[in-house]
């Protein structure tokens, strides 16, 4: 992997190991399939009690680049997260130092799958328990049926204590060895807290992108509607095609679409929009999706700032967002947290990518939480979304080593 150091007035390098080798797991690090952003230290955090909103970021925004560039950074960059209750603050800091450089390639890749990761349970438990979330399910479905809202994105908990307290580095290379198309992310959650510490991270391998700014240019790469793969390589290929002519995946995708163009356009001097989605593959399924471009009428608009406008899609919220967002939280019973947020980064130029913070998992010392969620629409099936949310749940566990858990 070559690495080039950013000049960044940094007061520690590591720019001769590769960052995939040089991550501890006080850092952040974000890989996408071009670009691996590895940052240490926490210069400034921006600790704020004030809501995810995107007049809000963008202040934080501004005043986090102005005393990172007093305290001597000559380009600094914001990482961190937003929630997915917006009404919470964002978790963003400006780190000590940071560098991007090319992501690892496959040969690379496929030496980082091999890495071993021991992580030995000694409890797991779903939350809620599969006929908890079916019903949970029925209840989303009846509320569709009330008409006040078509579609809610609903999730479900694999809670899991292991015998040792959680080793970040390997597992991130498992996961970005295993996920070469998607966006691995491990974001320290107390950043500034000492050496020896217990982690304290929420991390993952999401294959959506939430938005993707380079100067003028802007790119969103929605997924909804999914299919889990299978080992049979025909039955997988007839599930891909089974996929692209669904009704309703169609329909749970489109909502997400119309919803995306909506909160772009006022960005946007033109979009390039496909005339529908693709179909793409991750480890465990099949999504559809679709990558639209547009060119910023304001070059200067912040990707945090797009992130913040289009957040929370369809793809994790629902429609109407409002009533999709309350009726979640009349049936889901644990907290979100980053989960159905976004995670990723943002320098003074605005330039940046965050990606949905999906296929993730919250890990406290020994402690691991992982989430997975489905989007509901009228038709949809409370067993299938229950084993559908189980295979998005093994991303992690086969990162983690923990294939045999079971998940339905
Ligand atoms: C909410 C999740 O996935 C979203 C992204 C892609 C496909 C989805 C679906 O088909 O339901 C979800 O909207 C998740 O993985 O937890």
């Amino acid at each position: 992997m070559s690495s080039a150091l950013v000049d960044d007035g940094a007061t520690e390098t590591c720019d001769a190991i590769d960052p995939v080798t040089a991550y501890r797991a006080r850092d952040f690090l974000f890989c996408s399939s071009h670009h691996t952003l590895h940052a240490r230290g926490c210069l400034i955090n921006a600790q704020s009690n004030r809501p995810a909103s995107p007049d809000v970021l963008d202040a934080q925004a501004t005043t986090l680049f102005e005393k990172a560039r007093r305290r001597g950074q000559s380009n600094p960059i914001i990482v961190g997260a937003l929630p997915f209750d917006v009404s919470q603050p964002a978790h963003l800091y400006v780190p000590e130092y940071w560098r991007r450089s090319a992501a690892p390639d496959a040969a690379e890749r496929q030496a980082l799958v091999r890495t071993p990761v021991a992580l030995t349970v000694s409890e797991s438990a779903l939350y809620p328990r599969p006929q908890g979330y079916r019903e949970g399910v029925k209840r989303a479905l009846q509320a569709m049926a009330e008409g006040r809202v078509d579609k809610i994105v609903l999730s479900r908990t694999l809670e899991i204590n292991a015998s040792t307290r959680v080793d970040l580095p390997p597992l991130m290379k498992r996961l970005i060895g295993v996920n070469p198309h998607g966006y691995s992310f491990a974001l320290p959650l107390t950043p500034d807290q000492p050496d020896g510490a217990p982690p304290h991270a929420f991390i993952g391998a999401s294959p959506e992108l939430l938005v993707k700014k380079e100067g003028t240019r802007v790119v969103v790469n929605p997924l909804a509607g999914s299919i889990p793969r299978h080992r049979d390589t025909a039955e997988d290929q007839q599930r891909a095609e089974e996929l692209a002519v669904s009704e309703k995946d169609l329909h749970e995708h489109k909502v997400v679409i119309d919803a995306i163009l909506e909160a772009l356009t006022p960005y946007c001097s033109s979009m390039t929009v496909p005339e529908g989605p693709s179909v793409i593959s991750t480890d465990t399924l099949w999504h559809l999706s679709t990558t639209i471009t547009g060119e910023l009428r304001d070059p200067a608009v912040s990707s945090l700032a797009l992130a913040a406008a289009m957040h929370p899609t369809p793809a994790v919220c629902g429609h109407p967002r409002r009533e999709a967002y309350r009726d979640i939280n009349a049936i889901e019973s644990f907290h979100r947290g980053h989960f159905g947020g976004a995670v990723g980064w943002c320098d003074s130029d605005g330039n940046g990518e965050w990606s949905v913070a999906i296929r993730c998992a919250d890990v406290h010392d020994t402690h691991v939480r992982l989430y997975a969620g489905a989007g509901l629409v009228p038709g949809s099936d409370p067993q299938k979304e229950l084993i559908e949310t189980g295979t998005k749940l093994r991303t992690m566990l086969n990162a983690m080593g923990l294939e045999h858990l079971d998940t339905v």
